[in-house]
C-alpha cells in the first residue's frame, strides 16, 4: 500500500455541517482527512448520513465555501476532475431502461475512448455488448452502469451501495479489481455499504458514522482487538451499531431527542394508518 502520512490528502472536510431542504439535519460538524491511495469503508445505520457525505463530496449539494475540498479543489464550485461518483438511483432513470444496446448506450457514453479499459471491464462484470438495456436483470444492469462509470480512469471513486444486486462471482472480482486499482495508480475510493461479506481485505481504513457525524476518524483496517484477534468487518459493524442504537434510545429516554415516529397530537393519523386505509381493500 502506498499511502503515507506525507502524501497529499485526497479529501478534506472541515467543520461541515448540512442539512436537507425539509431542515434534516443529516451532517453536524464533519471533520475528515484521508489520504491518497486509501480505501475508505463508511459504515454506520440507516440515516447516519453516508449518502449524504458522499453526494455532498460529488459535489451534488451546495456547502460553504472552503468547506470541502477533493483533491485541493471546491468541491461545489470548482469541480475537481477524475472524481466518479456511483449511486443506487442511476437504476431507476428512465434511459437506462430504454431500448437502447449496451453497446451503443456505452460509447454514447464515451466509451470508444478508453477501449481497453472498457473491455477489461467488461470481462470482470461479465457484461454481453449485445444485451439490451430494457431486456435485463436489475443486477445486469447494475453491471453495465458499472463498466460505465469505471471505465475512464478516477483518482477518487464514490460508492454508494452499488454492490447491492451484484452476483457473488461478480462481486468478489469487481473488489479484486477495486484494490488493484488503488494500489496500482494511487487512487482513493469512498465506499458505503451495509453488506460486508468478501470485504475483509477491501478497506485500509473504517470511518464509524452516527447521527451525522464522524465517531472518530478513519481507523486503519484490520483493527485487533485488546487480545490481538482479529475482528470481523461484520462484528465491528454490529458492535458499533449496536452502541449507536443504546445511545439513541438512553438520549430518547432522557428527552434529548425525539422519538422517531412520534407525533405531536394522537389524532392525526399516522403515515402508516392512512397508508393502510387507503389499501384496505376488506373496507
Ligand atoms: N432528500 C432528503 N430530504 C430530507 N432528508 C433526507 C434526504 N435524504 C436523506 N435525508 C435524511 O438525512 C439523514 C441522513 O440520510 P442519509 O441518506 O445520508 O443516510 P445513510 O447513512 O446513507 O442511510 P442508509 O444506510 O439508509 O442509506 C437521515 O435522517 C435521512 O432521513
Amino acid at each position: 500500500m502506498s499511502t503515507t502520512t506525507s502524501d497529499p490528502e485526497t479529501v478534506s472536510i472541515k467543520h461541515l455541517s448540512f442539512s436537507h431542504q425539509n431542515g434534516t439535519k443529516a451532517l453536524v460538524d464533519v471533520n475528515l482527512s484521508v489520504q491518497r491511495g486509501s480505501r475508505v469503508l463508511l459504515i454506520g445505520s440507516n440515516g447516519a448520513g453516508k449518502s449524504t457525505l458522499l453526494q455532498i463530496l460529488a459535489g451534488k449539494r451546495m456547502v460553504p465555501a472552503g468547506s470541502v475540498e477533493l483533491l485541493q479543489h471546491d468541491v461545489f464550485r470548482q469541480s475537481p476532475p477524475g472524481v466518479t461518483f456511483l449511486g443506487t438511483e442511476w437504476a431507476m432513470n428512465a434511459v437506462v431502461r430504454g431500448d437502447i444496446k449496451v453497446s451503443v448506450f456505452l460509447d454514447s457514453v464515451g466509451g470508444y475512448r478508453h477501449k481497453a479499459r472498457r473491455d477489461l471491464l467488461l470481462g470482470i462484470l461479465d457484461v454481453d455488448l449485445e444485451w439490451r438495456m430494457h431486456q435485463i436483470s436489475d443486477g445486469e444492469r447494475r453491471r453495465v452502469q458499472l463498466v460505465m462509470g469505471l471505465m475512464a480512469p478516477w483518482d477518487v471513486l464514490l460508492l454508494d451501495e452499488v454492490t447491492v444486486d451484484l452476483d457473488v462471482l461478480v462481486r468478489h472480482d469487481l473488489i479484486s479489481f477495486l484494490i488493484k486499482e488503488t494500489e496500482e495508480r494511487n487512487a482513493t475510493i469512498l465506499y458505503a455499504t451495509h453488506i460486508f461479506d468478501g470485504l475483509e481485505s477491501f478497506p485500509t481504513h473504517v470511518v464509524h458514522m452516527r447521527d451525522g457525524t464522524l465517531v472518530d476518524q478513519p481507523v486503519p483496517w484490520p483493527i485487533r482487538n485488546v487480545e490481538a484477534t482479529h475482528t470481523s468487518l461484520y462484528n465491528l459493524a454490529l458492535t458499533w451499531l449496536k452502541e449507536d442504537r443504546a445511545i439513541r434510545l438512553s438520549a430518547e429516554a432522557a428527552g434529548q431527542r425525539t422519538k422517531r415516529g412520534a407525533r405531536d397530537s394522537d389524532q392525526v393519523p399516522t403515515d402508516s394508518e392512512t397508508f393502510y386505509k387507503k389499501y384496505d381493500y376488506a373496507h
